[in-house]
Formats: structure tokens, sequence, C-alpha cells
């Protein structure tokens, strides 16, 4: 790590002669790949971007120019080369430097991402500030990747940059690989035109930005040249630069899709570190495999995921009936409204997106979903904190955001054996939209292929029977509650309820316990304001119950990075936090 060593930050690069930066390039993989394979994270996408990030800092005088990563997750590189070389071991853990860009984090970082599919507008805002504050000199740039920009948003952008005669370089960054293959129209457009075959006219072009490309995005003294180039081109420019996601690490240019967030690896060979093999299925896994076997009876079951086919391992539906599943690309919105479509004309979509992505696509569940009461399966994987990843992604206002919405139904199952439950009771004919939220990673069951049941949807169970309190739970936060509950001093005292649903509530249940017991609590993984408990305490109150009603969940602040374990402890939900509240209401009476 001869070159890498001296560079502190940008001005150190800056001194590097040109013909260096191909050895700076090497090391800066191979820093990467070290830190990486024992710190975890997203890899491929980073080692793809080496020599452009090195390009892109040496050419450009940023943070004095703008520089915005679309979603982030390819920006190891920029991190190290900008002051966060040692931090960078820090990388995703508690206290540590983001996996995303980040403006808390560095001057460096002008826009906090995470979520793709930003960076063309936001640095269209930047170049139209700059503009009205008199900062006619300084550049923008934006890299976005070839999923990302297939994204309705990043179209949104392009469309204004094409008219706004502002000072952007949008560099497309194109692999041919989101996390999953990229797919789509515009992906064929691309092929094309890396193949020489454009006849057509040129889409970029067309859109009125100056488009330059293909160039190769590991020739450094390409790039230098290509860059300084761009310089010289006054308004909107796209420049097209190809890469190979995964570059410098064989077994990831081999299998871009499990190096896109490899988990530990060996650094010299890449090979996968395995950790405790477990019997027991991520969640992920479990709808996978339920959709397929409720597919293969059930016709009318049509899937859908947008870009995370392996994520939501809907690829296994994929596979098995492709005719029948769809991956749409990064494009939660088209997904929610394509499944309304398939609804109202009588299929049953099951419309699977990570709950911090829905997001994205609320006005399509409140406009074309839930007012013309569509049922619509919408299946939010990866709900509650999820560890790592950090405040961008968790998914934690899924319940907020859909309770409020007339129509919907909201249920979380505790267990795998739930799960199965609750996506064969979705395809029965329901009359409403259904949100069934799980957690990323394994749950609690080995034994998760029972007999499907039907779930009464608005029914929830009592677990355990006690006399003084009584712990409401929703979703697997529930073997937390089981645990603790076991405590000797809360035994016999505190009863415990999966209420299953967050919408509709279990009144009948509820009536039971609020008559019963002096304190309530309720237990989510998911944001306090407007969410599970928020539902429960609307209920008492508009019975005028006296009971004392205590919310279990996420409070108003962003959690970060880390561990799910500790994450839950900051807020307030793991299981030493719960017991010493329960214990402390039982002595209080
Ligand atoms: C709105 C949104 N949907 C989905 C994702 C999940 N996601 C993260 S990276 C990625 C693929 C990005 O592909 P591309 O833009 O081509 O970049 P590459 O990884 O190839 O560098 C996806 C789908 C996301 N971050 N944001
Ligand atoms: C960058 C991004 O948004 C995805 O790569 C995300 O990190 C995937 O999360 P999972 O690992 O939970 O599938
Ligand atoms: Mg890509």
């Amino acid at each position: 790590m001869k070159l890498l060593e001296h560079i502190n930050g940008v001005d150190d690069l800056r001194k590097l002669k040109p013909e260096e930066l191909p050895v700076l390039a090497g090391e800066l993989r191979r820093f990467i790949i070290d830190v990486v394979s024992a710190k975890q994270g997203h890899l491929g996408a980073s080692l793809g971007v080496v020599e452009l990030t090195i390009a892109l800092h040496y050419c450009y005088n940023t943070p004095h120019d703008k520089l915005i990563w679309d979603v982030g997750h390819q920006a190891y590189g920029h991190k190290i080369l900008t002051g966060r070389k040692g931090d960078f071991e820090s990388l995703r853990q508690i206290g540590g430097i983001s996996g995303f860009p980040s403006r808390s984090e560095s001057d460096f970082d002008p826009f906090g991402t995470g979520h793709s599919s930003t960076s063309i507008s936001a640095i269209l805002g930047m170049a139209i500030s700059s503009q009205l504050q008199g900062n006619a000199g300084r550049k923008h740039i934006a890299v976005i990747g070839d999923a990302s920009i297939a994204s309705g948003m990043a179209f949104e952008g392009l469309n204004h940059t094409g008219v706004a005669n502002a000072d952007v370089l949008i560099v497309l960054n194109d692999n041919a690989i989101g996390i999953d293959p990229s797919v789509g129209a515009l992906k064929n457009y691309l092929s094309r035109t890396k193949e020489g075959s454009i006849k057509e006219e040129h889409f970029f072009e067309s859109l009125n930005l100056h488009y330059t490309g293909p160039v190769d995005g590991h020739d450094l003294p390409g790039l230098l040249h290509v860059l300084d180039e761009m310089k010289g081109i006054k308004g909107p420019k796209l420049l097209h630069v190809t890469t190979v996601k995964g570059k410098g690490l064989k077994k990831a240019e081999e299998d871009q899709v499990t190096y896109h967030a490899p988990g530990r690896f060996d650094k010299q060979t890449g090979d996968l570190i395995s950790g405790n093999v477990s019997e027991i299925p991520k969640f992920q896994d479990v709808f996978g495999h339920t959709i397929v076997t409720l597919a293969r009876k059930n016709e009318r079951i049509v899937g859908i995921t947008p870009a995370m086919p392996t994520g939501s391992s809907l690829k296994f539906m994929m596979d098995e009936i492709p005719e029948r599943a769809f991956d749409v690309g990064i494009a939660e919105q088209h997904a929610v409204t394509l499944a309304a479509g398939m609804a109202a004309d009588g299929l049953i979509p099951f419309c699977n997106i990570y709950s911090t992505f829905l997001q994205r696509a609320y006005d399509q569940v409140v406009h074309d979903v839930a007012l013309q009461n569509l049922p619509v399966v919408f299946c939010l994987d990866r709900a509650g904190l999820v560890g790592e990843d950090g405040a961008t992604h968790h998914g934690i206002y899924d319940i907020a955001c859909l309770r409020c919405i007339p129509n919907m139904v909201i249920c979380s199952p505790m267990n795998e054996v739930e799960l199965r439950h609750m996506l064969y009771t979705a395809q029965m004919g329901l009359s409403h939209p259904i949100a069934i939220r799980y957690p990323r990673g394994r749950g609690v069951t080995k034994d998760w292929e029972q007999p499907f049941e039907e779930v009464i949807p608005g029914t929830g169970r009592c677990l355990k029977k006690g006399s003084e309190i009584a712990v409401l739970s929703l979703g697997p936060i529930g073997n937390t509650v089981r645990q603790v509950l076991e405590h000797p001093e809360l035994d016999g005292k505190a009863s415990h309820y999966d209420m299953r649903f967050a919408k509709p509530l279990d009144t009948v249940l509820l009536d039971k316990i609020l008559s019963t017991y002096h304190t309530i609590f309720t237990v989510e993984d998911g944001c306090m304001a407007g969410g599970f408990g928020s539902a429960v305490l609307e209920y008492a109150q508009s019975c005028n119950s006296s009971a004392k009603i205590r919310i279990k969940g996420i409070p108003d602040v962003f959690i970060e990075h880390g561990p799910v374990e500790e994450l839950h402890r900051q807020g307030g939900i793991d299981a030493l936090s719960l017991q010493s509240e329960f214990l402390k209401a039982l002595n209080e009476g």
C-alpha cells in the first residue's frame, strides 16, 4: 500500500502523477477487499468504480465541486480517498462510518443516499442553486448505475435536466446489473449502444443531454482525458461509462449477485466464509417457497418484485413459474400500480417490497390500491430495524403509514409458520388490500412447513396467562416478549397476547384485556408514533378505559447502523429493557 498509505485526503491524491494512479487503483481495491472481507458490507459496486472514483476526485475540485453517488453503496473508495481511510474499519458498526454517503459524516458527501435514483434530481437542485447564488464556476456530478437510472425518479430528473440549462454531469455507470441482472427496455437500449448497433435517434441526446460514450471505466488515462473534456462542455451532459461489477476479485466478477454484499469472505481467494449453519430458514425464503406452493394451486396468483428477486426470494417463483413472476426493476411506484391493475382484473398479486422501499410508492398504495379497495397482497420484507444498512433502510414506518389508510389490513406473523398461514389466507379471496410485514433474517421455527391454516383478519391469540399486566406484541418481537415473560417475577403475573393484526384490531380480545389488567404494554418493531401501540391506545381511549397503556417501539429519532440486537437496545425493545419496564409496572401496581 505504498501510495494509499500517504493518501489522507484528496489533496494527497492530487499530488500524484497521472501514471501513478493505476497503481493506486490496485491498492485501493485491495484495501476495500481486506476490510469488507472482515467487516462485511457492499462489495461489488465499490470494486467496479475504483478507477472512476480516483479519476473524479483527481479531475474535479471536490468538495467545492459537488459529487453525488446514487444509492451510495458504491462509495467506499470515495470515503477512503476523502479523509475516512482511518475510520474505514468501523464501517457500518455502532458509532462507525455509515455504509452510505451522509451529510453529517463529511463535506465530501453533499447529499445523503441509500435509496436509489435520487442523484439526478439532487444534483440538478444543487446546480440551479449554484446558478442562483452566483457560484457559476462550480461543477456538479452525479454517478448513477444502469439499474438506478431506469427508475421513475431518475427519469423525472432527466426530463427536467434536459431543459434546465444547468452545469450538470451525469455519469452513467453501466455494468449491466443491479443487485440482480438489470431488466427492461432501457437496459436493452444500453446494450445496443455498447454493441455499437444504435440506428435510432440517441435516447439521451433526444432529451437534450450532451452524450459521450461508452467509455471504458477501468482505463484511468482514458477517464482522465474524457473528464477533462467534460469540464469544457457547458450545460447538461451524460457520460456513459462501462465497468465490471466486482472488478479485481475473480469470484466477485464471476458471481456478481452473491458478491453484491457477500458477508464475510476470504480476502485472498474470495471464498465465502459461511457462518453457523442454521436449520431455521430466513423469512424471505419461507415467503419464496410458500408463494411457489400456493401459485401452483391457484393460477390467479402472480408475484411482483421491484428489483429484489434474490433479496425477497421471489426468485424461486421466477425460476419455477416465470410467466407469472415479474421483476420490474427499481420501480416501486410502478410495481404497486401494476399490482393494482392486475387485481382490478381478477388476479391475486403478491407485491413483495422491502418496507423501506414501499415509502416511495405511498400515493400508489393510497390512490391506486386502497381507494379502489383492490385486494393486492403487500409482502413487506425487511420490516423493523434492519441492522448495518442503517437509518436509510430501517423498515419502521410502514405500520404508521398504512394504518391511516381506509380499507388496509395490516398483519405481522410472529414466526415462519404464521407467515405461511397469513400468505395462505391472503390468497383465499380477501376483499381488502393486505400488508404482511416480516423482518430481515431468520425466525425461530425449524419445522416451518406445517399444513396451511386460515388466519381470520382481526384476530389475536393469547399465548400466556397472568394476573396483573398484559403485554400485547405484534410480529416476531413477540418472541423476545415470550422469553422475557419467563422471568420468575413475571411468570404468572403477566399475560402475553400475540395480536397479529395492527388493523383491524381484535376488539373482542381487547375489550377483555382492557377490563382485566391495570397496565397494558404494547411492543412493536416499528415507530411508536402512529403505530400498533397508538392503535391500541386510540381504541382504549374510545372505550374510556382506565387501564394504563405503555407503548414500546422505536422513538421519534433516526436509529443509525449496527447489529440489530444493539439497535433494539437503543430503541428500548430489547429483552433487558422490556424486562425492567415490565417489572417496574408490576411493582408500581
Ligand atoms: C428505491 C430503492 N429500491 C431498491 C433499492 C435496492 N438496491 C440497492 S442497490 C440496487 C441495484 C443498483 O444497481 P445499479 O444502479 O446498476 O448500481 P450497481 O450496484 O450496479 O453499481 C438496488 C435495487 C434501493 N436502494 N432503493
Ligand atoms: C444498497 C441496498 O439498498 C441493498 O443492497 C440493501 O442493502 C439490501 O439489503 P438486504 O441485504 O437486506 O437485502
Ligand atoms: Mg449496475
